[in-house]
């Protein structure tokens, strides 16, 4: 059985320049991997089946981002072959740390290695930006400025600090947080320099601290210790440490307001270690 990672990502930061005719919006954020991930498990089988057991997740296995992604790739290979997949999921769901995009990037990388399709970065990103777009910087596997819907992507080489991350025992829908009539949506594009002299904000918050109190909390009491700050559409929130035993030691005061983890940011995805390029 070859088992892979699929980590998690940060938003460092977020801001929307512009709104598409389509609905979606354009971003520049930065991505960076945590050190922190789900494992994915496959086994080819040779009579094309495509086997997910039921796991404990409340969607529909045809809405699962592992068998979509590996679906479509089966349908665009037109391969004979099939898996048996299992996953071991951590990353919190709808947390805006990106697990459902990485599961489906690390699937795209998985099979298109196992089923020995030789499929270019380039089609698996043009396959995985119709699951996701947060699945192109999955399979970029480099901390990056980011643009368009978030699939331009530039490579950043940055510090790799400890981050404490929060769960505020809440999800929050991507989609909702888009669709808000109040949420920000003509920032000015800046340029890389301004986001490292630190000038940056993450425009969702106010909208998701009004509508998910609890996030508003975690964020509040996270701020007494450090700057807190929102990945993607949360729930999660996250404040940089130069020393793990740091963020450890604020977690351990962490009250009843959800869980929390310590983990290093990773300017090359986790995940690349277990595939040969593609
Ligand atoms: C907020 C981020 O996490 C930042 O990294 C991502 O942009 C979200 O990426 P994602 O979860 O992969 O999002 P998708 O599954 O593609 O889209 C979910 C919904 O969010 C909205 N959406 C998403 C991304 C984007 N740039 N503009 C949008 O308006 C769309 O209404 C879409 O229906
Ligand atoms: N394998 C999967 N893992 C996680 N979520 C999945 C998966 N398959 C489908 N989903 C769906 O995708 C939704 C968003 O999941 P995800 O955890 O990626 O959100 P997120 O962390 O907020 O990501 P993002 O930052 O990309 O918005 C879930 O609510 C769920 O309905």
């Amino acid at each position: 059985m070859f088992s892979c990672l699929a980590p998690a990502k940060l938003n460092l930061f977020l801001h929307i320049t512009s709104r598409r005719e389509d609905g979606y919006h354009c971003l520049q954020t930065v991505f960076q991997f945590l050190d922190y991930h789900d494992v994915l498990y496959f086994d080819v089988r040779r009579d094309g089946q495509l086997r997910y057991p039921v796991f404990a997740q409340p969607w529909p296995i045809e809405q699962d981002l592992i068998f979509r992604a590996a679906q479509l790739l089966q349908q665009y290979s037109g391969t004979s072959l099939g898996a048996d997949i299992y996953v071991d999921k951590k990353i919190p769901v709808g947390g805006g740390l990106g697990g459902g995009s990485s599961n489906a990037a690390t699937t795209l990388l998985a099979l298109n290695q196992l089923w020995q399709l030789h499929l270019s970065k380039e089609i698996l990103t043009q396959i995985g930006l119709s699951l996701g777009a947060d699945v192109p910087i999955f399979l970029y596997g480099h901390t990056a400025w980011a643009e368009g819907i978030g699939e331009k992507l530039t490579a950043l080489e940055l510090d790799e600090p400890w981050y404490l991350v929060i769960y505020p025992g809440c999800s929050v829908s991507t989609r909702e947080i888009f669709t808000d009539p109040a949420l920000t949506r003509d920032t000015l594009p800046i340029k890389i320099s301004t986001f490292l002299a630190g000038q940056t904000t993450n425009v969702c918050e106010p909208i998701v601290r009004s509508r998910y109190p609890a996030v508003d909390q975690a964020m509040k009491w996270l701020d007494q210790y450090r700057p807190s700050r929102l990945t993607g559409t949360g729930s999660c929130l996250f404040a940089r440490f130069e020393q793990p035993a740091e963020a450890q030691a604020v977690l351990a005061n962490l009250p009843e307001i959800g869980y929390g983890f310590v983990a290093q940011g990773r300017n090359v995805s986790p995940a690349l270690k277990c595939f040969a390029e593609p």
